[in-house]
């Protein structure tokens, strides 16, 4: 089965319709107002008010409730996206509470790392396995690093999950071969430069993931 591909970090339309075009199942919407990506709720709200038929994604990092309750009553999400040092327990509540499902970024460099998922399987829809950020890094993410990814060989994940970091067309079929994952996630690598989409290169990186064996 083809991997599923999320393009996050989306802020204008044309960037939007390449990615719903090429085939992307998930489309993400950054609020971490460090990002270069970063977006408002009433940003949002515009741009998505006609998009149908893709998961809708919210990223976060350590929100408090203020900017959540802020964000989704602007705009329907069908997942969160946690970046940040959310705790099983706080995820478990913003999942009952916004009724949304949740996803957890996993920071990774070594197999050890992997570990740190174990606790959130109970409680999160989805797990994310990206890069740590480098030293130094203003952004927990979206940094265009990679790990090594054979370290996620034949790991058995047991809910639904993604892989993310440093991917690009041109690496995200070995990514996949590598790793199994059955489904990727991208920013960096289908920008011109950070925080401006470039619409060919979303959609060469859904048709290189979409060919991936
Ligand atoms: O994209 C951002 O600006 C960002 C900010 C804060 C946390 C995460 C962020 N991006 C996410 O990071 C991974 C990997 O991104 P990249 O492809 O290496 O640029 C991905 O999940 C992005 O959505």
């Amino acid at each position: 089965m083809a991997a599923q591909v999320k393009i996050c970090g989306l802020n204008d339309e044309e960037a939007i319709d390449a990615a719903l075009e090429a085939g992307a199942e998930f489309i993400g919407f950054v609020f971490y107002p460090k990002s270069p990506r970063a977006v408002s709720a009433e940003q949002a709200a515009e741009l998505s008010q006609f998009v149908e038929g893709v998961c809708k994604v919210g990223l976060f990092v350590d929100p408090d409730d203020a900017l959540l309750d802020e964000v989704t009553s602007h705009l329907r999400l069908d997942m969160l996206q946690f970046h940040g040092s959310e705790t099983p327990e706080r995820l478990a509540r913003v999942r009952a509470e916004y009724g949304v499902e949740v996803m957890k970024v996993i920071p990774v460099a070594t197999k050890d790392d992997l570990a740190a998922a174990e606790p959130f399987y109970e409680v999160v829809d989805w797990i994310l396995f990206d890069a740590k950020p480098p030293k130094g890094a203003d952004l927990p993410g979206g940094n265009a690093v990679s790990f090594d990814w054979s370290v996620l060989a034949g790991f058995k994940c047991p809910v639904p999950w993604m892989l993310a970091g440093g991917l690009t067309s041109a690496n995200v079929a070995e990514a996949i071969r590598v790793t199994g994952a059955p489904a990727v996630d991208v920013s960096s690598g289908v920008e011109e430069r950070p925080g401006v989409k470039d619409p060919a290169k979303i959609a060469a990186f859904v048709a290189a993931a979409k060919s991936a064996a």
